[in-house]
């Protein structure tokens, strides 16, 4: 039987702790520490179970290559559920399950589920520890992979779980991998390489703020501070106390002049936060430092002005198209001390992906594990493969990029994966419109989640997959918030790195030349550019945007920075279908169907 004196001081972590175990029925009971010698004795033990591979120390010291199941490398969307009281409230964009049922649902399946396994308690603060905009948890998980995750990912241990004392709130979080090693009958099985169940459950129960998660030990949908805590419990607890929970990266630019201002930007999953974060400007005599990558919450200050702080302590990163060229900041962060998840491993001990280098080593091993050679018809990486390291191993991290407090948002961006119709960059005339801008998002889907890759979607936000609550409601939570910074609310962006040609090439340059598009946001900013005045909002001039040294035709550039009427009118068309679908299970904000409107009018 296992004692209900545990460690925390909260009477409720220890009895929680002891009910999961009394559900579960581990081997045996772990409290986290976020110790060095726990993530030695952890890797340790995963490289002789085989879960891990350990990276030759010469090139990658510290390092570690996990192969997950071919069924089990993203999220699964049609799989994670939001679990309020009522069906209303998850809204058109969530699947919905009653909390009861699920509970029960849940219960039978977590019963006995962590038999002949140990289960790991991991507490951690989202945000650094102890700071006014930070969120504490506890993890339950019967994963190894998932605690040596979070201790990147998360400030994880004994500093968080010393916070919590019996009033503080925290998130409980659940996750087992679903695969005991003894059956009800008592026999033991072999354990496998990547353990995990076909059923898979990630479930959110936004009023009582919990979280359960079955059957994956995949990224988002395992590592339960990320998606699950910092995006869909996060972003009810913000609609709730006025602030905002954001699918965003976060950086801070530097001028020529020597001016430094903050920018967020939303984009879809695998649609370039990373790559903007880390971003090494082509343009002389501008410098840009990374605060975050992934997450950003928002609030306003006692200035009046909007504050963001990353939540997370790391990185968990694209790593196809992650290259000595196109991101060279990336690779220099993954130098060591780093989880490589599905990636193709060298003969020489090393990993590679595609896009890391020009050329591909003549001989690999696939992330299947299987020999691999330039010849073969499947890539040598995953395309949803990923990198795992903290932040402050990246060189451009920013002095201020755990500032408790955050920083000033000076400028918002908002943009998908959209091969027509959305111009380079925009600005929207004012917040209500640049909610709009945010609202009617769309992408193309990528390999973050299960299901077909390349088909456009809508993506309000970049939140489809991660707000917790209605989206009419999340909608109209913008524009409150608006409202409330009224003259202090930062200038609203689109941006759109990903229009190709008729031969399906990509027109901008992208990467390091996205630096051109910043300048441009950076002197909107500072009120030292006019723009032209189109109807889908405020376009550059073209002879304001900086082409030194760019290596692109004069008519690709017009074609980017221009409004195509009749792709326009097609995407009124089917924004407005969308709309109709939103408002058919909610409210959608009335400035939204009348920024529509006048959308409509201008386009025609
Ligand atoms: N063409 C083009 N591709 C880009 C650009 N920026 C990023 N990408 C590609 O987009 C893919 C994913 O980019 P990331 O920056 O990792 O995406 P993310 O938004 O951080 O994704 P999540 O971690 O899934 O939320 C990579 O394959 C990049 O090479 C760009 O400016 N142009
Ligand atoms: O959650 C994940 O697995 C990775 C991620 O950032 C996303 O999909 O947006
Ligand atoms: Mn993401």
């Amino acid at each position: 039987m296992i004692d209900v004196d545990g460690p925390s001081k909260n009477s409720a972590v220890n009895e929680w702790v002891h009910d999961v175990a009394s559900l579960t029925k581990p081997d045996s009971i772990v409290w986290c520490d976020g110790s060095t010698r726990e993530w030695d004795e952890l890797t340790k033990m995963m490289v002789s179970q085989g879960t891990l591979i350990r990276l030759n120390p010469e090139w990658r010291p510290n390092s570690f290559l996990a192969r997950s199941d071919p069924a089990d490398v993203a999220r699964v969307e049609d799989r994670t559920f939001i679990c309020s009281e009522n069906e209303a409230d998850a809204g058109p964009t969530n699947n919905w399950r009653n909390p009861f049922a699920m509970r029960e649902e849940l219960t039978h399946l977590f019963a006995g589920s962590m038999r002949g396994r140990t289960m790991y308690v991991v507490p951690f603060s989202m945000g650094p520890v102890g700071g006014p905009i930070s969120q504490l948890g506890v993890q339950i998980t019967d994963s190894p992979y998932v605690v040596v995750s979070m201790q990147l990912m998360t400030r994880m241990g004994a500093d968080a779980l010393d916070l919590i004392e019996e009033e503080t709130p925290w998130v409980p979080a659940l996750h087992s991998v679903g695969a005991p090693l003894i059956d009800e009958d008592g026999t033991r099985h072999d354990d496998v390489v990547w353990p995990h169940n076909s059923t898979k459950y990630i479930a959110h129960f936004p009023e009582t703020r919990e979280i359960w998660s079955f059957g994956s030990g995949y990224g988002g949908n395992a590592l339960l501070g990320k998606k699950c805590f910092a995006l869909r419990i996060a972003s009810v607890m913000a609609r709730d106390e006025g602030w905002l929970a954001e699918h965003m990266l976060i950086i801070k630019i530097t001028s020529p002049e020597g001016k430094v201002y903050h920018v967020a930007g939303a984009f879809p999953s695998a649609c370039g936060k990373t790559n903007l974060a880390m971003l090494n400007p082509s343009i002389p005599g501008w410098r840009v430092e990374t605060i975050g990558d992934d997450i950003a919450w928002m609030r306003p200050g006692a200035d009046g002005k909007l504050r963001a702080i990353n939540p997370e302590r790391g990185f968990f990163g694209v790593a196809p198209g992650t290259g000595i060229t196109t991101n060279p900041t990336a690779v220099d962060t993954v130098w060591g001390n780093a989880i490589f998840t599905n990636v193709a491993l060298r003969d020489d001990g090393d990993v590679w992906w595609e896009g890391l280098t020009p050329k591909a080593p003549a001989h690999l091993i696939d992330w299947e594990g299987n020999d691999w050679t330039p010849d073969a018809s499947t890539p040598a990486a995953h395309p949803n493969s990923r990198f795992t390291v903290t932040a402050d191993q990246c060189p451009t991290i920013s002095d201020d990029w755990d500032s408790p407090e955050g920083v000033v948002i000076d400028a918002i961006m908002f943009g998908g994966r959209r091969p027509t119709t959305v111009p380079l960059v925009s600005q929207a005339r004012d917040w209500s419109h640049g909610v709009f801008l945010g609202a009617t998002m769309a992408s193309e889907t990528t390999a973050a989640a299960e299901g077909a890759v390349g088909r456009l979607r809508h993506d309000p936000f970049a939140m489809l997959p991660f707000c917790g609550y209605n989206i009419n409601d999340y909608f109209g939570h913008w524009l409150k918030v608006g409202e409330q910074l009224g003259a202090d609310a930062p200038p609203i962006f689109s941006v759109n790195w990903f229009r190709k040609d008729a031969d399906g090439r990509f027109i901008w340059p992208g990467f390091s030349e996205n630096s051109r598009v910043l300048e441009w946001i950076v002197r909107r900013i500072e009120g030292e550019v006019e723009v032209v005045d189109s109807p889908v909002g405020k376009l550059p001039r073209v002879r304001d945007f900086n082409v030194d040294g760019l290596d692109l035709e004069y008519e690709d550039l017009l074609s980017i920075l221009s409004v195509d009427r009749s792709a326009w009118s097609r995407e009124v068309d089917q924004i407005g279908a969308y709309f109709d679908e939103l408002a058919e299970a909610g409210t959608l904000p009335t400035q939204l169907t009348r920024e529509l409107a006048t959308l409509r009018a201008n386009i025609r």
